[in-house]
């Protein structure tokens, strides 16, 4: 094990996602990490998902919450400001992340990702429309976001095991 800036490098990364559109484009962190899947499948080299059938989508977001990353300083406050960006669309709601609080009252408390921040989940009626680079930039310029769960272009190749008990594989066009 190396820490990333001592790798030199990554020429091969492999993970599951939640979600794989027909661009291969990927929702992955409904887990909650998806900052650090992004840094370092995002580093470069080459990146595999591999995932069943399921998680193929017609549009990001229809399946589930689409991850935001905020820091907790005024996290209600950039929770507006993601509300915003889609303000007026249809079907679309946004809320912060919660669990179930481990003192066993039934009360729920903030989810905290691995690095101390909290998650805005962003349902969508059906799927994200519109243009997924130009959405990614202004979620990523509000202030107090500090990553979002779209993996855009990032895939190199989708392996995707279907019911049948056969496998595809996707690549990304070139
Ligand atoms: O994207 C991910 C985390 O960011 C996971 O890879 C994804 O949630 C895997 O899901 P499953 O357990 O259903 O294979």
């Amino acid at each position: 094990m190396l820490p990333l800036g001592e790798a030199g490098g990554i020429d091969l990364s492999i993970d599951g996602a939640d979600e794989v559109d027909p661009e291969l484009n990927l929702v992955k962190g409904r887990g909650g990490s998806l900052l650090r899947e992004k840094m370092i499948e995002g580093s470069g080299g080459r990146f595999v998902v591999i995932v069943d059938e399921s998680k193929l989508v017609p549009r990001l977001g229809c399946t589930g919450a689409v991850p935001v990353e905020v820091v907790p300083f005024g996290c209600d406050h950039t929770l507006g400001l993601v509300r915003k960006v889609f303000d007026g669309l249809p079907g679309f709601s946004a809320r912060l992340r919660t669990v179930a609080s481990k003192d066993g009252e039934g009360k729920e408390e903030m989810f905290v990702t691995d690095n101390g921040n909290y998650i805005v989940e962003m349902f969508f009626e059906d799927g994200i429309r519109g243009d997924l680079n130009e959405i990614s930039d202004r979620l990523l310029r509000i202030t107090g976001v500090v990553e979002h769960g779209m993996f855009l272009g990032m895939a190199t190749s989708v392996v995707v095991a279907k019911k049948d008990g056969t496998v595809a594989l996707l690549h990304k066009k070139k």
